[in-house]
C-alpha cells in the first residue's frame, strides 16, 4: 500500500538500504543546507538518484518561476525580498511527500525557513571545508553576496557568521571533494 503523500515510485526499484531510509523519512523531505559552493545541488542530485526520490533545487525553482536569475533578484529587489521569496518556496515543498531539496546557501539564516525545516524535514549540513569553498567560488562572479573586492574575505566572513546556524541542522555530512 502507498502512504498518503508518497510519490508513486516503485519500491522494488530501490536498494534495501534506500528502502529503509525512505521508509524512515515517512513524508519528511531531506533538506541540504550549507555554504554557497558546498555541493548542495551536486550531492542533492546524487542522493535523490540513489534514493529514487524527486530532486528539487530551490534556486533553480525560483529562477524558473520568476524568469530571473538569483543575481538579478538580489540586484532588483534586495536580499530581504529574496529570502522571503525563498522561504515561501521552501514552505510550499513540505506537503508533497519525500523529496531531496537543495536550498540556497543563505536560506537557513531565515528564521521561518529554519524553524520549518527543523520541524518538518531531515536537515543535513554539508560541512565542506572553507579552503575548498574558496577555491570553488574564487572565479565565480555570478554570486550576489560575493561581488566586489575581496571575495575571499567575504566568503570567510559569511562562513563564520553562518556556521552557528548550519550547526543546528539535524545531521552533518562532510563531503570528500572528488578529483578527476
Ligand atoms: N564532492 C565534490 N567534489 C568535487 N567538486 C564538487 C563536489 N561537490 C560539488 N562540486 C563542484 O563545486 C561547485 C559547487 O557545487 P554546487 O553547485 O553543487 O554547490 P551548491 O552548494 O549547490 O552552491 P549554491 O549555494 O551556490 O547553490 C560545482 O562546480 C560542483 O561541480
Ligand atoms: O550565490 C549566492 O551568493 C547566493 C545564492 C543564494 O543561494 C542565496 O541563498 C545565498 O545566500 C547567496
Ligand atoms: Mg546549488
Amino acid at each position: 500500500m502507498q502512504a498518503v503523500g508518497q510519490p508513486s515510485i516503485p519500491d522494488t526499484a530501490r536498494s534495501p538500504v534506500a528502502r529503509e531510509i525512505v521508509a524512515a523519512l515517512g513524508v519528511r523531505p531531506i533538506v541540504l543546507v550549507g555554504m554557497p559552493g558546498a555541493g548542495k545541488s551536486t550531492i542533492g542530485r546524487l542522493f535523490a538518484k540513489r534514493l529514487r526520490l524527486p530532486f528539487i533545487d530551490t534556486d533553480k525553482k525560483i529562477e524558473k518561476e520568476t524568469g530571473r536569475s538569483i543575481s538579478q533578484i538580489f540586484e532588483l529587489y534586495g536580499e530581504e525580498y529574496f529570502r522571503a521569496l525563498e522561504a515561501r518556496v521552501i514552505a510550499g515543498l513540505f506537503e508533497t511527500g519525500p523529496v531531496v531539496i537543495a536550498t540556497g546557501g543563505g536560506s537557513f539564516m531565515h528564521e521561518q525557513s529554519r524553524r520549518l525545516i527543523g520541524k518538518k524535514a531531515v536537515s543535513i549540513w554539508l560541512d565542506t571545508k572553507l579552503e575548498v569553498i574558496e577555491k570553488r567560488l574564487r572565479n565565480d562572479m555570478s554570486r550576489p553576496l560575493l561581488r566586489g573586492p575581496n571575495p575571499e574575505q567575504k566568503i570567510a566572513r559569511l562562513f563564520k557568521e553562518w556556521k552557528p546556524f548550519y550547526e543546528q541542522a539535524e545531521l552533518i555530512f562532510a563531503p570528500v571533494p572528488q578529483t578527476r
